[in-house]
């Protein structure tokens, strides 16, 4: 199903409820002076989406200070990505240091420190005179991937990058990125699903950043095809996420069969999804043979920091970072999927808010006997589809990494390098990570 056909079915499912984006997002304002489920929905809209979700990025109107982030990014994909990695470490050595210096040059010619921070200490103190919210997540996108191209230097990923454990950034990248991991309240030095994959798209849902300057149209349409697959989950979970908050809301004024009808809309809409996802991770849209190297790559990050006397080593991007499965195991009572510390530097602090204000109020503990029957129903229903939808996930997931990379170890965007030895297979280093998804499916009760 396509985005425009799962939009016609998607107004028939919800006949019942309130129509359109516009409508539900007013009613959901309304809710908040009363709700807090409600409030921190339109906290996180209001903030991390800049007024809608999924987020709202500006790439039109930036402060002159600002753009030339932009534009050293695109001038130097070039020199960051080759259609044939080399297997010699001096080679790639020498590529990733080329790309450093050229990257460092640019950003001390054309970047005012000063200029940068002025802007950023404003958005501190809540003025938004200079900047909008919007063209902020724009910004966020922007040095999230400066830093993952600087991380990398070489794409696709070799060997000798995955080796290097830690790196000092231009100022240019560390300073705002400080700033923004206050403002989101996201404290991993590298990006997360928010800044690298949401706000990497225009209100027109075009994609601004790529990864790579491939004629190969393989490679090009698997990195496209990917990416908008992550970004439409995303703009069907706006309609989840309301469904969720008039559930629980409902229920909580006693209106029981209003509470039942969003709840129905809540599985509706996450069949949507499934649909969605299952017919976008197919080799057509997204090739097994390209993405480890060439889609995925970018987003992996594996570099560390002393931190309070602790080595703390930080994860990449990853589907574990994306809201709507963390919001729909919050409703049905569960623990999460990252420990508390995870959490903190993966998901923005407005994200984490909202899934712990369903959790919270979720009224699921509350049902009773007959009286919630249908609702109790429902919500079974929902771990069924649930977990239907994490064993597609893993039997879908598992082959794209398994595919041979000559260039690199074997890694995963969230454990990094797996192994380095040679003689472990790809099947025994996935092992642990297969095991996390086993472990998931089995705790969705
Ligand atoms: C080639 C594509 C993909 C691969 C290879 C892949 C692989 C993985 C792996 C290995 C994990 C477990 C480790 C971790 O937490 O990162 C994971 C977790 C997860 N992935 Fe994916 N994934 C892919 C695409 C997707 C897509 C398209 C979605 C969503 C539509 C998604 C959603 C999730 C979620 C929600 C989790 C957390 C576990 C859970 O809640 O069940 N993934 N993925």
């Amino acid at each position: 199903m396509g985005l425009a056909l799962w939009r016609m079915v998607k107004g028939h499912r919800t006949a019942s409820l309130i129509m359109g984006k516009a409508n539900r997002m007013q009613h959901m304002r309304t809710l908040a002076a009363q709700h807090k489920v409600a409030a921190s929905l339109i906290a996180m809209i209001d903030k991390d989406g800049a007024g809608d979700w999924p987020p709202r990025a500006n790439y039109e109107s930036w402060p002159a200070a600002l753009f030339p982030y932009r534009s050293i990014y695109m001038e130097l994909l070039p020199m960051l990505y080759t259609d044939t990695p080399s297997m010699d470490d001096n080679v790639n050595i020498e590529r990733r240091e080329r790309y450093r210096v050229a990257v460092q040059s640019l950003l001390r010619d054309r970047i005012t420190l000063d200029d940068v921070t002025t802007i950023l200490e404003e958005v501190e103190a809540d003025n938004w005179s200079t900047i909008s919210r919007d063209t902020l997540n724009g910004f966020y996108c922007c040095v999230a991937l400066s830093r993952h191209a600087y991380r990398w230097a070489t794409l696709p990923v070799v060997k000798v990058a995955q080796l290097e454990k830690e790196l000092d950034f231009p100022p240019e990248l560390s300073i705002p990125w400080s700033y923004l991991q206050r403002y989101f309240g996201c404290h991993s030095d590298g990006g997360n699903h928010t800044s690298n994959v949401l706000n990497n798209f225009n209100p027109r849902s075009e994609r601004i950043f790529r990864f790579n300057n491939s004629l190969s149209p393989t490679i090009q349409a698997s990195e496209e095809g990917f990416f908008r697959l992550l970004y439409e989950v995303d703009v069907m979970s706006f309609d989840i996420f309301h469904d969720i908050v008039l559930a629980i809301t409902s229920y909580k004024d006693g209106k029981t069969t209003a509470s039942l009808d969003a709840m129905r809309s809540v599985n509706a809409g996450l069949r949507g999804l499934f649909v969605h996802f299952n017919q976008k991770m197919r080799e057509e849209n997204v090739s097994r043979k390209v993405w480890v190297n060439y889609v995925q790559s970018m987003h992996a990050w594996g570099l560390g920091r002393m931190i309070d006397g602790e080595w703390v080593r930080f994860d990449g991007v990853s589907g574990n970072q994306i809201l709507v499965f963390q919001a729909l195991d919050a409703l049905l009572g569960m623990e999460t999927y990252h420990p508390d510390a995870d959490l903190k530097r993966y998901m923005p602090a407005a994200q984490r808010s909202f899934c712990k204000s369903i959790k919270d109020n979720s009224p699921r503990t509350h049902l009773e006997g007959t009286k919630d029957q249908a609702l109790k129903a429902e919500f079974e229903t929902l771990v069924a589809q649930l977990k239907r939808y994490r064993a597609a996930h893993r039997s879908r997931a598992m082959p794209y990494l398994k595919q041979p990379a000559p260039e690199r170890y074997h890694m995963t965007t969230k454990a990094s390098v797996l192994t380095t030895d040679p003689s472990v297979s790809i099947d025994t280093a996935l092992k642990p990570l297969e095991q996390l998804l086993i472990n998931r499916s089995a705790q969705t009760v």
